[in-house]
């Protein structure tokens, strides 16, 4: 079984308040955007209870760290899940704030489900998620969300963005979650971003931020740059995704990746 988990952009994201299981309580908009990860499940015959592989952008990690494998080994505990050949391809870049782990974690669970017909519901299969990190549960229906909570309090919300072009820009920095979170001065919004999402696209600049380059922009100016750059080259909306680094800019017409990112990870398509 083949399946291509995908990358998230946050649209806006307000850090709340620090909560007392040392988590923060945010809000903010998850989009799934068609950058993929390609995640494969096989029968095996070896002793083993997973057989892992990966290929792709390296991780310098033990299988048994991969989150997919923490994925497969949480629901091996507790399902009758018999030997599997696992392989990984990653295409996401991680540290990027796009939930590339997460996805893949989220889809080994989903595809270990549908392949040894555990008969989950989609609230088991979030929960599941859930243990294994906070972005986890929205890759489980993975449509457009407003999130609350730890960022896995899900409330439906209109938004298409089909049309539009995104580019997105990874430089050379990496960002882990724990150290973003550690440096930031969570606050209550005066106006909430599930209101502030319902303006036309257009007004999105001077109305919806990310929290974090609060905190990130002053030590990285590169990334405050590039997300100028993206409002310069006409991105109708840009910010940087998650925790960082990457940025992303909403464009009406197809984008040009400039000469100058050349070294970055540098990505375009069709919403
Ligand atoms: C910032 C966000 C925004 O979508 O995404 P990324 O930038 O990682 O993609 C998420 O909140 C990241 O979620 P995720 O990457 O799953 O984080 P987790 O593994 O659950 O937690 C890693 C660490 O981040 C901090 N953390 C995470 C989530 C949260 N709501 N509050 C926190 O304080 C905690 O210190 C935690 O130990
Ligand atoms: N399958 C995986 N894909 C990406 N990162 C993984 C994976 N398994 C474990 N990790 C670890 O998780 C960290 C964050 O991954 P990721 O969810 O992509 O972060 P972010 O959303 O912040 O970009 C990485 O630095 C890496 O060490």
């Amino acid at each position: 079984m083949l399946r291509f988990p995908n990358a998230k952009i946050n649209l806006g994201l307000n850090i709340v308040e620090k909560r007392s299981d040392g988590f923060h309580n945010i809000e903010t908009i998850f989009y799934p955007i068609p950058l993929t990860d390609g995640l494969e499940i096989a029968d095996s015959n070896k002793e083993t209870i997973y057989n892992f592989s990966s290929s792709g952008i390296p991780i310098k990690i033990d299988d048994k760290d991969n989150i997919v494998c923490k994925a497969f080994d949480l629901l091996y505990r507790k399902y009758n899940i018999p030997s599997t050949n696992i392989h990984l391809h990653k295409n996401i870049p991680f540290g990027a704030g796009l939930g590339g782990g997460s996805s893949d974690a989220a889809f080994m669970i989903k595809m270990l489900n549908e392949k040894y017909k555990l008969e989950l519901s989609f609230d088991e299969m979030k929960n599941l998620a859930g243990q294994l990190g906070s972005d986890c549960p929205f890759f489980i229906a993975n449509k457009p969300v407003f999130a609350e909570g730890k960022g896995d309090v899900f409330s439906e919300i209109l938004i298409d963005l089909s049309g539009y072009h995104i580019l997105l820009v990874k430089p050379n920095i990496h960002i882990s979650t724990p150290e973003a979170y550690s440096n930031v001065t969570p606050s209550q919004p005066n106006k909430s971003l599930k209101e502030l999402i319902t303006e036309p696209i257009q007004n999105w600049k001077n109305l919806i931020f990310n929290d974090f380059e609060n905190s990130i922009f002053p030590n990285h100016p590169k990334l405050e740059n590039i997300k100028n750059d993206l409002y310069n080259m006409g991105a109708v909306y840009a910010s940087m995704s998650g925790s960082g680094s990457s940025l992303f800019g909403i464009f009406k017409d197809e984008p040009m990746c400039p000469e100058i990112w050349s070294e970055y990870f540098c990505w375009k398509s069709r919403l």
